[in-house]
């Protein structure tokens, strides 16, 4: 065993680096940030992209600030570090910077996105009084239905995708009432949000520089062990054991796990004893979606001037969402445009070589610019979030099988000295920097009080989530 601490913290993005900061406001600097990769950030990845001599920092995870601050509302703790750190960021204008394509090329089908947008207030209105009359969950897809949105021609799907893309997952697999207060929270002001604002960093440190720059101000060396994966956690009334990738073994009091819920998911790292059953179902219960950024150089610039455009396929969430940095107050002269893909077309791609995939794009912006001989890009790439074992995808999801009490166990800490953490452990801002950013904030503060009070108050546990009324067949 090499060494001993008050806490383990494991997992170096945003959640463990703040839960860390708790610690050392709470007068707590014995502890240790254990981080498989080679920098601090975690899903705030990025990349020098680009041919030789025309390279940019592009984001290959987190890129928007989102939801940001009305007047003197509410204000995204996100913002407030990135403007601390000197974040450079432009305003992202979703929805009327962006220019609308089918398969015949450039078609004005604005009303129809317009409909989408309504459908979707329509649903979380609804949703609302679902809440009110303590009605059941069900998914979005529902929910779109019995507000009558029921989209059919590639233009309504891909108007009615703009919306979803951001949960990575389709309508049919989110909850309707999570998702819809997930909305609320972070962009209606009159539901407690912060703002409908985002930002988008362009800043070339990374957008992974408000955290590192926030490390910066109270980690020292010593509290960081860099390129060390965990493989095995083991935890009992007296303390927590982990076991790293090369055999070392670290001990600690407490132990606080962000590791995201893919990871949780698929024994990328193993409990012994495994964790309780109750736990486990909340891990399962929960889904990791996949929202996948396919980034394309060109010598010249041939795309809209818009900051977005909308590609309707006769197939919903085939390369439906693109951006352009080539603007001023983004990346000018970068030759950069970016597609998104999410949920199971991330998957599907990422079971394609790189070649294939560019292929497809290659294709499809034939199919957007018919007068325009599609150029062979200079520079191509994509990470495959779903198959990386540090994350096995890039954020949670709610589906509508996924209850309240499952959140509560997902959030639970399992006996006195396993804490977890993270982005999916919030309930109001699962899936978002801000959600991380929170519960880093919430257990590191009750870690910090069981270490000065050698006492902890665990959080609550429902050991059987069971239905109000019985099933009868
Ligand atoms: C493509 C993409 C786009 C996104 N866009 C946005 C956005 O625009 N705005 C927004 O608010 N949010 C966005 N998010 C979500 C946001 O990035 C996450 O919610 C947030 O970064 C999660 O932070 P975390 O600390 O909970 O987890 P993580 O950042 O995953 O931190 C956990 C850490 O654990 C490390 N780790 C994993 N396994 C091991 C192991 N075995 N041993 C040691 N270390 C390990 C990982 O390397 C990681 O650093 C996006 C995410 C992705 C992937």
């Amino acid at each position: 065993t090499k060494d001993h601490k008050s806490v383990l913290i494991l997992g170096g993005g945003v959640a463990g680096v703040i839960a860390a900061r708790s610690l050392h406001q709470h007068g707590i600097d014995d502890f240790l940030i254990i981080e498989a990769r080679d920098e601090l950030g975690g899903r705030l990845r990025s990349k020098e992209f680009g041919a030789d001599g025309r390279q940019a920092t592009i984001e290959l995870g987190a890129n928007w600030v989102q939801g940001t601050q009305e007047g003197n509302g509410p204000v995204n703790p996100i913002l407030i570090l990135a403007q601390k750190h000197g974040l450079k960021a432009a305003k992202s204008d979703y929805y009327n910077s962006i220019m609308t394509y089918d398969e015949t090329g450039l078609v004005d089908y604005m009303d129809i996105f317009k409909d989408a947008q309504d459908a979707y207030t329509n649903l979380t209105i609804a949703a609302g009084v679902r809440v009110q009359k303590r009605k059941v969950d069900c998914t979005a897809r529902t929910g779109y239905s019995l507000v009558g949105a029921k989209p059919k021609t590639p233009q309504e799907m891909a108007a009615e995708y703009y919306i979803d893309w951001e949960y990575a997952q389709t309508p049919e697999q989110t909850s309707w009432i999570a998702s819809s207060w997930a909305n609320n929270f972070t962009y209606d002001v009159d539901q407690g949000g912060f703002s409908d604002g985002n930002l988008l960093s362009i800043d070339q440190r990374g957008f992974k520089h408000f955290i590192q720059a926030e490390a910066q101000t109270f980690l020292s060396p010593k509290q960081i062990s860099l390129n060390s994966t965990v493989r095995t956690i083991a935890h009992s009334g007296d303390g927590v054991e982990v076991t790293l990738a090369n055999g070392t073994r670290i001990s600690g009091r407490y132990a606080i796990s962000t590791f995201s819920l893919g990871v949780l998911q698929n024994d990328d790292v193993l409990f012994e004893p495994p964790l309780p059953a109750w736990k486990q179902e909340a891990i399962h219960s929960m889904t990791m979606g996949t929202y996948t950024k396919i980034f394309l150089q060109f010598e010249e610039k041939f795309w809209f001037d818009t900051q977005f455009a909308l590609y309707a396929d006769r197939e919903r969430g085939r390369y439906p969402v693109w951006q352009g940095l080539d603007l001023k107050n983004f990346l000018p002269g970068s030759g950069i445009v970016f597609a998104t893909v999410t949920g199971d077309y991330s998957q599907r791609i990422e079971a394609m070589t790189d070649a294939e995939v560019q292929a497809e794009l290659i294709d499809v912006l034939q199919t957007m610019f018919p007068n325009t001989t599609i150029p062979t890009p200079t520079a191509f790439f994509f990470p495959r979030w779903f198959s990386d074992p540090l994350y096995r995808g890039s954020y949670s999801n709610w589906p509508s099988g996924f209850v309240s009490p499952h959140h509560t166990n997902l959030r639970a800490n399992v006996g006195n000295r396993l804490w977890f953490a993270g982005e999916a452990m919030s309930i109001k801002y699962f899936g978002f920097l801000h959600g991380a950013y929170l519960e880093g904030l919430d257990i590191g503060t009750i870690i910090a009080k069981c270490v000065r009070e050698h006492e902890c108050k665990s959080l609550p546990v429902i050991k059987d989530v069971s239905n109000a009324t019985p099933f009868v067949v």
